[in-house]
Parts: structure tokens; sequence; C-alpha cells
């Protein structure tokens, strides 16, 4: 399968020089390469750390800090510096470049999670590199995504890349950290990522400036997979090395399949970002017509509800305590609870003109799909 749009993640750790600050020569080898492929076709996504290594100097910290408004108040300065020096080097390079900062809370408000998508969209139709990070600055615990990582990962989702490309300081996952464990044996490719393999995998970062180590990674990796996506783990700060990780000779680690089948976005929207308000519990038939004939959930399937919700808003879809699926519900849960039980003809009659499903296939995800 031809590679054409790539999301390209790049790690605090391959863009600091020793000392924790930011290094501009790294930082045109990436842009370097990254425009290579751009002259060759392939759209780029750029998810770049390196905020908080740009500005803490600026902002009159010796060394990188370590507390939450520490690190914040030095991703704000950072941050401009960061994308400065990208723009200019694409500038050089004959590419326009753009910024997005987006907060977890970005992906769970459907209209907001649209709007990335079409930004994204408008700019790669443009040929201009969308360089992304996290709004670490006003970031909060329950807001961020963790790391660059998983913000990658669901950024690579979203635009339905090819690979998704986490370049690090280490040339791909070993059984065991290399730094502690110098005898580890690398994996030079894993069809997929089981929770066992992410349980075993250190959180270390190899570095002071990285954030979450290879588990992180992982877990960003189990998820892009997930959705389709293809992945990468590992080095690649020249042209050729970057050409050669599209072309699967990388040096690194590759996970997952050319046969993945992207996620809708929608259906990524309900799975994994949106906010789940009530539950409804359906009956043989029904578990059947969705899970082995992918067919739309009728309200004669469901036979209890739980919880308020709007029409439009996220439910579970359980089958006794088995939870079986997520959707997108046609009805709140007072007219569902009127039409529960009742054929379309018998639930048109008490409810006039609305729709037949109560939560329409396209917008219904399964437990097995990744949910
Ligand atoms: N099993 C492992 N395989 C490879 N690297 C590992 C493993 N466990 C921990 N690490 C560490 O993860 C580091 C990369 O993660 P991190 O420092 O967070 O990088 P980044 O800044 O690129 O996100 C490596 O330098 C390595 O020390
Ligand atoms: N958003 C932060 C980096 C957070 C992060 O995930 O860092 P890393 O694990 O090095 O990719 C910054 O720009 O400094």
């Amino acid at each position: 399968m031809e590679t054409k749009r790539v999301v390209i993640k790049i790690g605090s750790s391959s863009l600091t020089n020793k000392d924790g600050t930011l290094s501009l020569k790294k930082l045109q080898q990436y842009s370097e390469a990254v425009s290579s492929l751009m002259d060759q076709g392939i759209e780029v996504v750029l998810i770049s750390s390196g905020a908080v290594s740009a500005g803490f100097r600026d902002l009159g910290y010796s060394s990188r800090p370590v507390t939450v408004s520490g690190k914040q108040a030095a991703a704000a300065v950072g941050q401009g510096l960061l994308i400065k020096a990208y723009n200019d080097f694409f500038k050089k390079l004959g590419y326009v470049s753009a910024q997005l900062l987006l907060t977890r809370d970005v992906f769970r408000n459907e209209i907001q999670f649209s709007n990335v998508y079409q930004t994204i969209r408008e700019l790669l139709k443009r040929r201009v590199i969308p360089i992304i990070n996290e709004n670490d600055s006003v970031a909060t615990d329950e807001l961020t995504f963790g790391d660059n990582d998983m913000l990658s990962a669901l950024v690579s989702g979203l635009v339905n890349a090819d690979l998704l490309i986490i370049l690090t300081d280490i040339d791909g996952i070993y059984r065991e950290n290399p730094r502690t464990h110098p005898m580890s044996a690398k994996i030079d490719y894993l069809p997929h990522i089981s929770d066992a393999l992410i349980n075993q995998m250190s959180a270390e970062s190899g570095s002071k400036v990285g954030t979450g180590g290879m588990k992180s990674k992982l877990l960003a990796a189990q998820k892009a997979t997930s959705l389709g996506v293809r992945c990468f783990i590992g080095l690649a700060e020249q042209q050729e090395a970057l050409r050669l990780v599209i072309k699967g000779n990388g040096t690194g680690s590759y996970i997952g399949s050319e046969e993945a089948v992207h996620v809708r976005k929608q259906k990524q929207w309900i799975a994994f970002h949106s906010q789940v308000s009530g539950r409804v519990f359906i009956d043989d038939g029904a578990k059947q017509a969705i899970e082995l004939e992918g067919k739309s959930l009728l309200p004669i399937g469901i036979v209890a509800l739980e919880g308020e919700f709007n029409k439009d808003d996220v439910v579970e879809i359980y089958y006794h305590h088995q939870l079986l699926a997520k959707g997108q519900i046609n009805y709140s849960n007072g007219q569902l609870q009127q039409i529960r039980g009742l054929n379309s003809h018998e639930a048109s009659k008490l409810i006039k003109g609305t729709k037949a499903e109560a939560i329409h296939r396209n917008k219904l995800i399964l437990t097995t799909q990744g949910v």
C-alpha cells in the first residue's frame, strides 16, 4: 500500500541538547527530513514536543522545571520560540507551517473535534505543514493527553494516516529498558500490542526531558492500531532515514498491518472521546443483530434503560452485565421509555417524525472494535 499521509511525532528527547535546551540543529534536521517527504508528495502532520525545553532558560530556570506551574510557564515562553524556529526552517525549504495547540477537552467536544479535522484537512489540501503540540499552559491533569505520544495517536486516527511515526532517542522497542538491561532483545515487528506487553514496559524516560518512556509509546501505538493506523517507533533524524521508515526499512520497530481498516471519524469520537450519559440494555435478538449482522439497534430490542440522556447523547449498550457497544442515540430516555420493546410501526404512532432506529449502525461501535 502506498503511504500518502503520515503523522510524525518528535519527542523532547529528540529535539534537545545534553543540557535540556532546544537544539536548533536537530530541529533543522527534522525540518529538512519532513520537507523531503513533502517534496515526494507525502502529506505530513507534525506533532512536536519541545515547548518546555525551548522556554525554561528565558523564564529564568537553570534546568528544566519539575513543577507543573514551572513547566506550564516554560511552555508559554517556549511554544512561540519553537514554532518560530519551525516556521523559519520550513520557509527556507519552501513550505508554510501552521500551529495547532490542543487539549483533551477539544477532543471531547464533538463540534471542536470536527473543527480540528476540518482545519487539518484544509491545511493539508494547501500543502501546509500542521505542527501540533498540547496546549501545556492551560492543560490540567484531567485534561491532558498524558503526553504527546497519545496525542499523536489520536491525531493519526482523526486524519486517517497511513502511518504514525513516533521518533524518539532509541532505535525501537526492547523487551526491557536497554538503558538498565543492556542485553535486552529488540522487537522489530509486532502485529498488535497486548495489554500484557504494555504492563511490563517501563514508563521511565531515557533522559530528563522525555515524558512517559516506552510505555506511553506502546499505549499510543495500541490506540493508533485500533484506529486502523500502522506505527513505527524509532530513530530517523536525517532525510534518508525518514524515507527508509516510509519504505518499511527504518531503524526501529513497526506495529500493525497494512490491511488494518480506518475507523470513521464519528465512530472514533463516540468510542474514545465522548462522555457517556446512560445505558441501554438489549435482548438476545438485538445482540445478534448489532454484533453479528452489523445492523442498527431498534427500539424493539431494548429491554431497560438507565440514566438521563437526550437525543444525540452517547450511551453504552449492555447485554445483561456485558458491555457490547457505545452509540449515539436518537431519542431521549423519556421517549425511549415509551417506545422500547415496540416495533417501528407502533413506535412511530407514539412519537411522530423520528427515526426508526434507536441507534443507527453508523453511530454504533462495538467493544470488539476497541471501545
Ligand atoms: N522497553 C524499552 N525499550 C526501549 N526504550 C525504553 C524501554 N523502556 C524504557 N525505555 C526508555 O524510553 C526512552 C524514550 O522515551 P522518552 O524519554 O519519553 O522519549 P520522548 O521524549 O521521545 O517521548 C528511551 O530512551 C528509553 O530509555
Ligand atoms: N508538550 C510538552 C512535551 C510533552 C511530552 O509528551 O514530551 P515527550 O514525551 O518528550 O514527547 C512540550 O512541548 O514541552
